[in-house]
């Protein structure tokens, strides 16, 4: 992908418009009318009655949707004394045959195929570094799996694509040698495609900023009522959670999240594991991020790069497309149960076995391959490292001056570019300047 054309707006035309009158809600309370974006400070609140039977039939779809999303892990089910019907078992593993184990036959087929290439790693955060819990503020990776994935990035360009927001994935994760690419790939930091030793800043939904912190706060305030409801705020997107709301609420959260998007015809929902997740109407998404980040690396020509991404939710599908449809890389789906992929492989999930142990196993798998089998492809060269270096470096100052909202990094974030000076300066005299924020 030419870098140029992605400076072109992924932002699609509207959507048809939406029949305010339908809806009986007066004009001036729609933030973003078609015309242009007149922006409204105020905090919609839906009605509180029950909308009537055919208020919204997309939202008995939805209902479906939660029902299914996040099936109950084995573990839960012998919480409950309860045998796993060996049908599942059947099931999951004829669903094998077409996706089969990265872990087992396959790896030698991944590492005969990625012999002589270079591998670029691409991992989601929640469900596959981490495992699913209730709190998703205690999704935590464990330091095994940490430490796992920092020997491969010493060995292999690695970057993490999650829904969070950037500054949070990466807290969560914590390793600044990676690249990170949060609200599901709208907002990328990365290297400078020509130099590559300065960093990028790729947001390409920055103008729905103010739209999500709106919608945002307009689900908060709309869903306080209904216990267990988690919004969680990831900057260019917003997540709704209901893994912790009794099942019988759930239409209500459903009726009520569909409601407050017809006033945003320029926000879609899509669906996570038991989470509902508002975007902007983008022409963007992970796949799109892939692509993004291999051009960023120079790496975005075919031959001699193998693109690995691993994910678990349907958000991670826009990137096991990329990868299939361009016959560049595999994709690998985390997952228990049979799905309908376009990744290439699949690892088993299971709570049963903690720490998302097959991830694991497999990015070890990875690296001892690396360290024994291809003894002249050394970890990436003293130099490169020491590029890298500094590159996490300044992601790191980066992150740490705007996490303090350093008006200036702001700015830079709002250009794309990193701000001249911080581009220029020193690396010494940046971990002067860090040291002089702490
Ligand atoms: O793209 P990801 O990194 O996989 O992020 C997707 C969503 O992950 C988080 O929610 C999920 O994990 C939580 C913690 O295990 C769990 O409680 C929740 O039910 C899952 O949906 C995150 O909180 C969401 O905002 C992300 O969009």
């Amino acid at each position: 992908m030419d870098l140029k054309t992605t400076n072109a707006s992924p932002v699609l035309t509207d959507p048809a418009p939406i029949n305010k009158s339908r809806l009986g809600i007066h004009s001036g309370l729609f933030p973003y009318s078609q015309s242009g974006p007149s922006f409204s400070s105020g905090i919609l609140t839906t009605p509180r009655k029950k909308p009537g039977k055919l208020d919204d039939a997309r939202s008995n779809g939805w209902l479906d949707a939660m029902k299914s999303s996040s099936p109950p892990s084995k573990k839960m089910l012998k919480d409950f004394n309860v045998e796993v019907a060996s049908d599942d078992d059947i099931a999951y593993y004829s669903w094998m045959l077409k996706y089969p184990s990265a872990i087992k036959s396959s790896f030698e087929k991944i590492i005969n195929h990625a012999r002589n290439k270079k591998i670029v790693m691409f991992l989601d955060y929640d469900g596959t570094l981490s495992p699913i819990v209730d709190d998703p503020d205690r999704a935590f990776m464990s330091d095994e799996m940490r430490s796992t994935v920092r020997n491969v990035s010493t060995y292999f360009p690695t970057a993490i694509i999650s829904g969070r927001s950037r500054d949070k994935v990466y807290e969560l994760v914590g390793l600044a040698e990676l690249y990170y690419a949060g609200s599901h790939g709208m907002d990328i930091m990365c290297p400078d495609r020509e130099t590559g030793k300065e960093l990028n800043l790729f947001q390409p939904a920055r103008e729905f900023l103010p739209m999500i912190d709106e919608v945002f706060r307009t689900l908060v305030e709309n869903t306080k009522d209904i216990k267990g409801t988690k919004v969680e705020n990831h900057k260019f997107c917003a997540s709704v959670h209901y893994r912790n709301v009794d099942e019988k609420s759930w239409s209500t959260i459903a009726q009520r999240v569909h409601y407050i998007l017809k006033d945003y015809p320029r926000l879609r929902l899509t669906h996570g594991r038991k989470v509902l997740e508002v975007r902007p109407v983008i022409n963007w998404n992970k796949g799109k991020a892939v692509e993004f980040l291999l051009d960023s690396l120079g790496l975005s020509n075919g031959e001699d790069v193998l693109p690995i991404y691993i994910g678990d939710d349907k958000t991670d599908e826009d990137a096991f497309k990329v990868l299939r449809e361009g016959n560049r890389g595999y994709g690998i789906l985390v997952s228990s149960v049979p799905k309908e992929t376009k990744a290439f492989f699949s690892l088993r999930d299971t709570s049963e076995v903690p720490d998302c142990h097959f991830v694991k196993q497999f990015l070890k798998s990875l690296v001892r391959w690396k360290e024994q089998n291809a003894p002249s492809m050394k970890k990436r060269s003293t130099k490169k490292r020491f590029l890298d270096k500094s590159l996490t470096n300044i992601t790191a100052l980066y992150l740490q001056l705007s996490k303090r909202g350093y008006p200036n990094v702001r700015q830079f974030g709002s250009r794309q570019k990193p701000c001249g000076n911080l581009k220029r300066r020193s690396i010494a005299s940046m971990k002067k300047t860090q040291h002089h924020i702490r």
